[in-house]
């Protein structure tokens, strides 16, 4: 049985307890996550937003600040006046003058952000309010891409019902939340992305589906192609990764239709890495995976970030948000900074 981000993280306690801030310090799944994070002993949290909606709300659960968990409230924070003039120095190439930069940072999506570009929190969780773009588009902007990160992707980690049908596995999904359209070298990348997550988070070895509406050429398409390119790309860059393409969800899950439809493959039938063909594939699929299937879908978490940030779903509970501030520590943990 795969173990969750929080299971894992309670077997695997980090030296020093991490911090992580949420730039939706009122909202009550965002407060409810948060005080159960803490209570686990997962991570110590900043509620990000105005001080007193936040303290009404940790008041109305029955807590307050203090014993690991802080209120930062960006219009009064000691610290808006420096993450100012970082965020000045950071986007005066985009032509952001001071007074841009003030105001952008007295938002709480971008203070949660500078909070871990300038070292004060681990990584970042938003979404439950906020929309991906807005969430996504600020971590790109202020946490920016790792280096050598081909680009900024998402994936979500999709955990099955406890009364699972036969084959039921946890898997990645990519890209179901950010990259709108990629192209045959951007999908190898974020499957080569996904498969490194697959190890930090499933802690298993990859088998990655390239997903598709086709089955090794049961139809031909330029979409076909892109996707055999995609797998080609991968192939050569990462030889060492168990992929195979072009494959439909059928193939690549269910190992009977993965024998008749892709014999001989080693990842049809057993895949754990589901790499969509776009995201409009990638995140209708992990709805339905989740809304008609009954699995738990973590994410989007984003993969080729210099430090973690992570988005929710709209559509996000409590658990969602601890589950999402274990991750955030996971990958703190798998790539010290
Ligand atoms: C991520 C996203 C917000 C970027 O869109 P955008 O802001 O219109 O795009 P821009 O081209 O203006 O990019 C904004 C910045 O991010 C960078 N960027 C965009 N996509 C990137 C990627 N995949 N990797 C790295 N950097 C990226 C751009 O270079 C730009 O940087 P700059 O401001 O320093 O120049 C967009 O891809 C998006 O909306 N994705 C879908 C999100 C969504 O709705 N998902 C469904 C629900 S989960
Ligand atoms: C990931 C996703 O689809 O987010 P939302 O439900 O907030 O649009």
């Amino acid at each position: 049985m795969t173990r969750t981000p929080i299971e894992l993280l309670l077997s695997e306690a980090p030296a020093a307890r991490p911090t992580v801030s949420l730039s939706e310090g009122s909202d009550p799944r965002v407060v409810a996550g948060a005080l159960a994070a803490r209570k686990a002993g997962i991570a110590d949290v900043i509620l990000v937003g105005a001080a007193d909606a936040v303290a009404a709300e940790l008041h109305a659960q029955g807590s307050a600040a203090g014993h690991g968990i802080s209120i930062h409230d960006p219009a009064t924070s000691p610290l808006t006046t420096e993450f100012s003039t970082a965020y000045h120095d950071l986007r005066r190439h985009k032509g952001v003058d001071e007074a841009t930069a003030r105001k952008a940072v007295e938002t709480p999506l971008v203070y949660a952000a500078m909070l871990v570009r300038q070292g004060h929190a681990t990584g970042t969780v938003g979404g439950a309010v906020a929309t991906t773009s807005d969430v996504v588009r600020t971590a790109i902007q202020v946490i920016g891409p790792a280096p050598g990160a081909a680009m900024v992707s998402s994936f979500f980690l999709m955990y099955p019902p406890e009364r699972a049908t036969p084959n039921a596995r946890a898997m990645l999904y990519s890209d179901s939340g950010l990259v709108i359209d990629p192209d045959a070298d951007e999908l190898a990348a974020i499957a080569a992305a996904s498969a490194t997550s697959c190890r930090a988070l499933l802690r298993q070895e990859p088998k990655i589906a390239m997903l598709s509406f086709s089955t090794k050429g049961s139809a031909r398409h330029d979409k076909v192609t892109k996707v055999t390119n995609a797998l080609a790309k991968l192939k050569l860059d990462h030889p060492e990764l168990q992929a195979d393409g072009e494959l439909q969800f059928d193939a690549a899950f269910v190992p009977s239709v993965g024998t008749s439809k892709a014999p001989g493959s080693d990842v049809a039938g057993q895949a754990n890495v589901m790499i969509f063909p776009n995201l409009d594939a990638g995140n209708i699929g992990y709805k339905i995976t989740q809304r008609l299937g009954g699995y738990t879908a973590i994410g989007p978490i984003l993969q080729g970030l210099a430090k973690p940030a992570n988005d929710l779903s709209r559509g996000c509970t409590a658990s969602d948000v601890t589950q999402m501030i274990a991750v955030t520590v996971l990958q703190a943990m798998a790539n010290p900074t």
